[in-house]
């Protein structure tokens, strides 16, 4: 059996009730998500965490994101719009992570399309316990380095989610292909991942669950929208609406 057999073996999904136990603590803790992310999906990002119960910070400037950092439950760093200042700023987001133990989120978009992109990722892979979120591409770009990440949490988005670190493996089937037909919806995922992190200490279980909850209203939106420009109102609207009772109805138990 090869390592890839094996850990896909082993992955196993969520039970409802641990789906709504991490929601449940997100809506009461209204965890703060620090997020540095890109110019497209600001604004989906912030609406999708005030949706999920989370709140959204999304301080950009060099000279205050640390301060920004400090008080807040967990850091997103998104460079999917990478520009010169934004870069000065993730040494500083990554400095408060490893001085006050926050928890970080990685989205590294387009990685594979620039060396700039593949530098910055290298800087901050090299923050021990790391979570990444990337879609298929992105992930098998970055492969050599999240070897090499010591403590990372790999999220591997698509038509199922792979969530895999060095004590767990999860697989996550829910979803629809509409959640790619706007842009920023992987972008906003990592944020309510992020958000699950600082409120659930195992990462692999924080990201499960955000996943879960996430793909599922993402089936209840594709039910209710006329196309990809309502589905984005409708994922919102699903987000929010969230509950246990829908998570096991959903999940069939
Ligand atoms: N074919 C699919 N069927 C069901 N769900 C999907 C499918 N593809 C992606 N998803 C879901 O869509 C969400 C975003 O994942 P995706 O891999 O598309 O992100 P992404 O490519 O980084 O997106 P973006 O960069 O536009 O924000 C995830 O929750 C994932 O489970
Ligand atoms: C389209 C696009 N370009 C840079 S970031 C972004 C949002 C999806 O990742
Ligand atoms: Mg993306």
């Amino acid at each position: 059996m090869t390592s890839d057999t094996t850990e896909i073996a082993l992955a196993r999904t969520l039970q409802p009730q641990e789906v709504a136990s991490v929601l449940t603590r997100v809506a009461e803790i209204r965890p703060r998500v620090q997020c540095l992310t890109n110019t497209v999906a600001q604004n989906l990002t912030a609406n999708m965490l005030l949706a999920f119960g989370a709140i959204p910070s999304m301080a950009i400037h060099v000279d205050e994101v640390a301060a920004m950092a400090e008080g807040a439950g967990a850091i997103l760093i998104n460079i999917g719009t990478i520009n010169a200042e934004s870069e000065l700023a993730i040494p500083k987001l990554l400095e408060v992570a490893r001085d006050h133990g926050k928890p970080v989120v990685f989205d590294p978009v387009f990685v594979e399309l620039s060396p700039l992109r593949r530098h910055i990722a290298g800087q901050v892979l090299r923050l021990p316990d790391i979570l990444v979120r990337g879609n298929t591409t992105e992930m098998a770009a970055l492969s050599v380095d999240l070897e090499a990440a010591k403590g990372v949490t790999r999220v591997t988005t698509g038509k199922v989610d792979r969530i895999e670190n060095e004590s767990a493996s999860f697989s996550v089937a829910h979803g629809h292909p509409l959640m790619t037909r706007v842009t920023g919806i992987g972008c906003a995922a990592g944020a309510l991942i992020a958000a699950c992190c600082a409120v659930e200490a195992n990462k692999a279980v924080a990201a499960a669950a955000a996943l879960t909850a996430y793909g599922i209203a993402g089936e209840i939106a594709a039910e209710r929208c006329r196309g990809p420009g309502s589905f984005e109102v409708e994922l919102i609207d699903a987000v929010a609406a969230m509950d246990a009772a829908t998570l096991a109805a959903r999940m069939g138990t």
